[in-house]
């Protein structure tokens, strides 16, 4: 099967309230894709309507070419981490994760490399009701990872981890995707998916912001913009203002200069005798980047 997602005009309303706007999308294989944008931006809803679980009242979700209820055998198919809560408490991890694997007629051996590959250890022999949600989280990437499959999706994956797993999931994610799978993973925080995701696609309002690679949009973030140091601080907010620029305070005696080039920063504050240290091309970072997409879709009227 093809390790693709595509997500094609998908739209749907839960009474008065549009979770997805005509949401599209494709998740290629061989790279960790991140699905980021704030808190009821429609993350999840199109999660479930690529795993059918809800269903469009517009648009098409296809997995390897063909809705998931179309396929034989889903977990071979497609991963997917979406309510690590749902359990049942008195069962272990390990008999929860044999009885997935023979539900879908796989061999019971696969059980216990998934409890290696998601570092479950000795906990899969405990109890689920008494799992922490770090090892719940675990365990439902375990699940994710029973049948195989090419495509993996993972709603929010790093909720519950402390940085040790944090660190040790990106790991994982990277190495998931190297190995040619389509990894999609949802996250609310642009911060998570630094140093994992190639590509990001930003979503705002049940709609596609920004969809490119994460150096693409840093790079977009950072253009034009230089960054200044100067002792005198406020002297310089007031002549860059003056001039038209738009100035952000970064640090004590550091500012990003926008709307102006570094020769006529330079050319300024020296007529106006301000003193400077330095002046170079400012270096945006992935979350600035995420900031300023998620608040110009925000604004009432953006991308209409
Ligand atoms: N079953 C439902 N019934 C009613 N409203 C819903 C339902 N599912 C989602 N919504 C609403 O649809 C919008 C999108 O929700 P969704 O959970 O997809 O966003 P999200 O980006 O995943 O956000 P979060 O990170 O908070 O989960 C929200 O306004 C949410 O309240």
């Amino acid at each position: 099967m093809e390790a693709t997602i595509e997500v094609t005009g998908l739209r749907k309303r839960f009474g008065q309230v549009t979770a997805l706007d005509g949401m599209s999308f494709t998740v290629t294989p061989g790279r960790v894709t991140g699905l980021v944008g704030p808190g009821g931006a429609g993350k999840s809803t199109a999660m479930r309507v690529i795993l059918g679980l809800d269903v469009p009242d517009e648009g098409r979700a296809l997995v390897g070419g063909r809705p998931y209820r179309a396929l034989r055998r889903p977990l071979c198919h497609v991963g997917a981490l979406l309510d690590a809560g749902a359990l049942q408490p008195g069962r272990t991890g390990r008999d929860h994760l044999l009885w997935l694997a023979r539900s879908h007629g796989l061999p019971a051996r696969r059980a216990d490399e998934v409890i290696e590959r998601a570092g479950l250890g000795a906990k899969a022999r405990r109890r689920a009701g008494r799992y922490s949600p770090a090892v719940r989280q675990r365990l439902g990437l375990a699940a994710a990872l029973i049948g195989d499959p090419p495509v993996l999706l993972l709603d929010e994956p790093f909720t519950g981890l402390d940085a040790g797993g944090v660190a040790w999931l990106r790991g994982l994610l990277r190495e998931l995707a190297g190995e040619g799978r389509a990894v999609l993973v949802s996250s609310p925080l642009m911060s998570e998916l630094e140093d994992t995701a190639g590509h990001v696609i930003v979503v705002g309002r049940g709609a596609v912001v920004a969809d490119a690679a994460v150096a693409e949009l840093v790079e977009a973030a950072s253009r034009g913009r230089v960054a200044l140091r100067t002792p005198a601080r406020e002297e310089a907010m007031t002549a860059l203002a003056h001039a038209g620029a738009t100035v952000a305070v970064t640090g004590p005696d550091t500012l990003t200069v926008a709307g102006l080039a570094a020769e006529r920063v330079t050319a300024l504050l020296g007529r106006r005798k301000v003193p400077f240290s330095g002046v170079a091309a400012h270096r945006a970072t992935l979350e600035e980047a995420y900031m300023e997409l998620t608040r110009q879709a925000a604004q009432p009227g953006a991308g209409s």
